[in-house]
């Protein structure tokens, strides 16, 4: 290798760009080498654009979380704008399991023993009644994304599956496969699953539990892991500890596996706070002047409530803003770490100065007559935010704008965003940039969704 050559890796960029000169000077001068005949080269072109209609086949034994994860993909993927549908298999089984405050013995273990060959027959045809609802939904409602919800532990069932949607040629498949294998973890899930799911109502805990472990040993007996042969997947291994991926490319590799890889089941609060709207923005209301009390009001709230456990505080650039996160920070240095984003800044609207009306309600692509930002543009500038907030272990707070914070909850509350808008819509969003500044609380409940607490400062 000469020094023109050199990796930049290897300490060969800097001499190189002194004199101007890219590490691909020899483009066009050196021969392509055939590549284009390499097979996976030529599946990697095919599969790099966003394909008209997504169904997320959730792959996994029971208790590993396929539920919850479907559901968080659920509300993130509406949140960024695509009409998503979840279709579970076993509420289906359920409702046709007919008697509606007994046990049906659609619900016991032996249902799940796939050497109970009429009982297996039973499974395969309410899995398929299930997709074929959702293909309907997909092609007939004009879905974005369908998440088909079972087990689909068997090679064979994903091959039916596949099949299946492989008749509408706008659908493509990726498996969302959780894998688990750590004892505390099943354990604990296991628990959590007795008490929430309508399989085991009106069952003491401790029948219900072995009841539970019965099925899952059925499932153990024939499962078999999503194979690369199988086409596109993503599997989280362990509570996300590890994620693999396949043949995931555009909008799967943009957005679906890093929020995969974020997701997790801790609790931890996420806080969000908002400072009191801009005339221009579109949730102004003739506010009272309280930001400049702001920051040490938010530090002093933070003070009282935990001093001990750690903070990420993400803020807007706006100095008010930056202001508060240095407050909150100068309070507990140790604990706190501060990351300031222009994700977090207020809606950019190219309003006429003059006129001081609040504007009208706007809909999710509307930029108003002026252009400048859409609720759909400021949702997908948050959505990096969104996955720093749902990776954090810590508790998080977000010092941000009337209309950011709100987009915010509209994710955690399953709102469209258009319906979180305007400070009329609910006291929760009332007090994101109210008169009197608050803190909106939001802490994650067992086995999903968040639940909303106002504290006023
Ligand atoms: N990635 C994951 N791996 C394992 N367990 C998880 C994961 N994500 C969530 N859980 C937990 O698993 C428990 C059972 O989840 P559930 O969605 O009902 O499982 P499943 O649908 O696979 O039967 C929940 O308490 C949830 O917190
Ligand atoms: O037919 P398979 O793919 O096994 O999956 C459907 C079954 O998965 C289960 C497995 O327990 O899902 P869930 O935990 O979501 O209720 C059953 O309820 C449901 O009948």
């Amino acid at each position: 290798m000469t020094s023109r050559q050199a990796h930049p890796e290897k300490g060969g960029l800097a001499r190189a760009s002194e004199k101007g000169i890219s590490y691909y000077e020899t483009a066009g001068i050196v021969e392509r080498v055939g590549l284009k005949d390499v097979e996976c080269l030529s599946q990697r072109s095919l599969l790099t654009h966003n394909s008209k209609k997504l169904i997320l086949v959730m792959v996994g034994m029971p208790a590993r979380g396929k539920s919850f994860i479907a559901a968080k993909l659920y509300s993130f993927l509406s949140w960024s704008g695509y009409k998503t549908r979840v279709f579970n298999v076993g509420a289906h089984r359920r409702s046709r399991g007919g008697e509606e405050n007994k046990r049906s013995a659609h619900s016991e273990a032996s249902f799940f023993d796939s050497s109970n060959l009429e009982a297996k027959a039973r499974r395969e045809a309410l899995a398929m009644e299930v997709l074929d609802s959702l293909l309907a939904w997909l092609l007939e409602e004009e879905g974005d994304i369908g998440i088909f919800d079972a087990t689909n532990s068997t090679r064979a069932r994903r091959r039916a599956v596949v099949e299946r949607c492989g008749e509408h040629p706008s659908t493509s498949v990726v498996f969302v496969e959780s894998l688990c294998d750590d004892l505390a973890i099943l354990d604990a899930n296991m628990r959590t699953k007795v008490t929430s799911s309508p399989d085991f109502r009106g069952m003491d805990f401790e029948s219900a539990l072995v009841d539970l472990r019965k099925r899952i040993a059925n499932y153990e007996k024939s499962y078999e892991p999503v194979q690369d042969v199988e086409g596109a997947y993503v599997k989280m291994h362990d509570f996300s500890s590890k994620i693999t991926a396949n043949l995931c490319f555009g909008r799967m590799s943009k957005t679906v596996v890093p929020f995969c890889a974020a997701i997790h089941s801790d609790d931890r609060p996420v806080f969000v706070t908002a400072l009191a709207p801009r005339q221009h923005e579109p949730e102004f209301v003739a506010a009272a002047d309280v930001d400049v009390d702001f920051g040490p009001r938010l530090a002093e709230w933070w003070w009282r409530r935990r001093p001990d456990s750690r903070l990420s505080v993400y803020s807007s650039t706006m100095p008010l803003a930056i202001d508060a996160a240095k407050t909150i920070q100068s309070t507990a240095p140790d604990l706190v770490t501060l990351t300031h984003t222009s994700a977090l800044n207020p809606l950019l609207v190219c309003a006429d100065p003059n006129v001081t009306s609040a504007p009208k309600r706007r809909d999710l692509h509307d930029r108003g007559p002026d252009s400048g930002e859409s609720y759909a543009d400021l949702v997908s500038r948050l959505e990096t935010v969104l996955l720093d907030i749902e990776a954090s272990v810590d508790s998080v707070l977000i010092v941000t704008h009337a209309t950011p914070a709100r987009a915010l909850r509209a994710y955690f509350k399953n709102i469209r965003v258009i319906d979180c808008m305007g400070p009329s819509t609910s006291p929760e969003t009332k007090a994101l940039a109210d008169a009197v500044p608050a803190v909106l609380e939001l802490g994650p409940k067992v086995g999903g969704g968040w639940l909303e607490t106002i504290h006023v400062l």
